[in-house]
């Protein structure tokens, strides 16, 4: 991607640096990305909680999340540039009076403030009014926004007006995740580097896509949150549409930024909206029930710690999109994603036409439809499915399903995966926003979502139950088979 500005020294502050993804991902992602050498020199990293630590206890907590989270363990020449780096500031984040104290710890003068908000979004707001009133916001000042944003499009308007109030659209960045992730940006060079692909990318070409994003994971503590949000909320509203419109955009003009984000952009709102009507043919949520998981029994999600017996939350949604514009008219987009399936795959699988008519022996009636994979998670790589003869000197043409496979871990065996976060906390020090996502984006995204919640509302839907360690309710699989498809897994 096109950096906007040239590396330049950074303040960055990590509000809620005490949370478990500044712990599990935000720490970890910085010490690798000092690792590759890949900070300015003076950048300096300052932790901001509510807890009164001296720097010392800081130093420890980092040290401590980094030992738990970087699996390869910690490098000791690296750590001691890294912690050389630290700093840290107790705020109460409510108290706009209270970040006056940052002041000492930030230098706007020789260095970009970039302020990370991992805390919940109730809070952004209070944030901003609170950098504003200690006079640390010019024109540089950066804002990293940790998603959802918002619970539907009122709340998130509500949310993104109390930033809007301090800082301009260039100087906000709108994480998720989905889009820092390497197989995820390698979507546009499969797309946009490829003539192959290039020249097949419509409705003349593809007869379907499906994109799954299945967890093996459950709630893993965080109840509370989840619960509030549900899958539609917590994946759907953000990663899904995110993969959905890489696949479905028009080529962008170039890589920055705004070219990229309104060919995105594009593709939400032309989503067709999903109704009381038809919401019950095109859409199926479920939660998950007690089940098995790699053999151990695992409990529902009304057993799981901090439950509420009532609640009516999805784990799981399964959706038929439609998107109307030339490009997409007629072809589904099947999303699917839930906790508790069987195992952790993301993937989407374009399933190209049929052949009009078979030349070939009787053993298929119709030719096997060619299909590309693109495994995102985990095994990254790329499949296509093809038909060859089977080598032999009878003549009666033996076709044989066969598929080209690329692993990534294989073809690019000396690069390392970066985790998806480490990407994006780079092109935020860089100060480049195309791999955020703009504000439009999030609201035409909320607006399709709550348009089905409405539905769901409208017809008294509920989720349908499914066994832990199975691939959803039955109901999932007639989504699909009702169209005389079915899902790749
Ligand atoms: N965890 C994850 O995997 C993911 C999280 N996110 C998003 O990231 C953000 C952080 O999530 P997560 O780390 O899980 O949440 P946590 O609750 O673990 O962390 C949030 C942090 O914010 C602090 N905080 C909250 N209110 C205040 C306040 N008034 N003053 C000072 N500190 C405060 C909390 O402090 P204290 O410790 O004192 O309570 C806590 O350390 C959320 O927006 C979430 O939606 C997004 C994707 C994945
Ligand atoms: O944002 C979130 O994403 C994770 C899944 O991310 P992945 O990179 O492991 O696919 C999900 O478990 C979590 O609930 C959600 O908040």
């Amino acid at each position: 991607m096109v950096a906007e500005s040239k590396a330049r020294p950074c303040d960055f502050v990590l509000f809620g640096t005490k949370g478990d993804l500044a712990r599990r991902k935000l720490l970890p992602a910085l010490y690798q990305l000092e690792k590759a050498d890949l900070i300015h020199p003076d950048t300096r990293i300052v932790g901001v909680a509510r807890y009164e630590y001296t720097l010392n206890d800081y130093v420890e907590l980092v040290e401590d999340a980094l030992d738990t989270f970087v699996k390869e363990g910690i490098d000791q020449k690296v750590w001691n540039r890294f912690k050389a780096r630290l700093d840290y500031c107790m705020v109460n984040m409510r108290e706009a009076e209270d970040y006056k104290k940052l002041a000492a710890h930030v230098d706007l003068e020789n260095r970009v403030m970039v302020n990370y908000m991992s805390t919940p979004p109730s809070i952004f707001g209070d944030i901003c009014e609170g950098l504003f009133t200690a006079g640390l916001i010019n024109d540089e000042t950066r804002v990293v926004l940790e998603k959802p944003i918002g619970h539907d499009l009122a709340s998130s308007a509500v949310i993104n007006d109390q930033v809007a109030k301090y800082f301009k659209e260039e100087q906000t960045y709108r994480i998720d995740h989905y889009l820092g992730k390497e197989t995820v940006l390698n979507l546009l060079a499969l797309r946009f580097a490829n003539a192959i692909f290039t020249s097949n990318w419509d409705n003349k070409s593809i007869d379907h896509v499906q994109i799954t994003v299945a967890e093996e994971v459950g709630i893993e503590g965080r109840w509370g949150y989840f619960d509030d949000a549900g899958q539609m909320r917590d994946m759907v509203q953000n990663h899904l549409l995110q993969v959905l419109s890489l696949v479905a955009m028009n080529p962008p003009v170039s890589l920055h930024a705004d070219d990229v984000r309104h060919e995105k952009v594009r593709v939400i709102k032309c989503l067709r909206p999903i109704t009381a009507e038809n919401v019950e043919e095109k859409t199926v949520r479920g939660q998950y029930v007690a089940g098995q998981m790699n053999g151990q029994d695992v409990p529902g999600y009304l057993e799981e710690d901090g439950a509420n017996t009532e609640s009516s939350t999805e784990s799981f949604v399964a959706l038929r999109c439609d998107i109307d514009n030339w490009r997409w008219a007629g072809v589904p987009f099947y999303l699917r994603t839930g906790k508790r399936m069987p195992s952790k795959l993301t993937e989407i699988v374009v399933h190209f036409k049929s052949l009009p008519h078979n030349i070939f022996n009787e053993e298929y009636e119709r030719v096997p439809d060619n299909k590309l994979i693109i495994r995102l998670q985990p095994h990254e790589g790329v499949e296509v499915h093809v038909m060859n003869k089977v080598p032999g000197l009878d003549e009666s043409m033996k076709l044989q399903k066969t598929k080209l496979d690329l692993s990534f871990s294989e073809t690019f065996s000396h690069a390392r995966i970066a985790d998806a976060y480490e990407r994006l906390l780079l092109e935020a020090l860089l100060g480049n926003q195309s791999l955020f996502v703009r504000r439009d984006e999030v609201e035409a995204a909320w607006k399709y979502v709550d348009g089905i919640f409405a539905a769901w509302d409208k017809v008294g839907d509920k989720p349908q139950p499914y066994a832990a360690g199975s691939w959803g309710p039955d109901a999932s699989f007639d989504l699909l088979s009702k169209d005389g498809r079915q899902w790749d897994k």
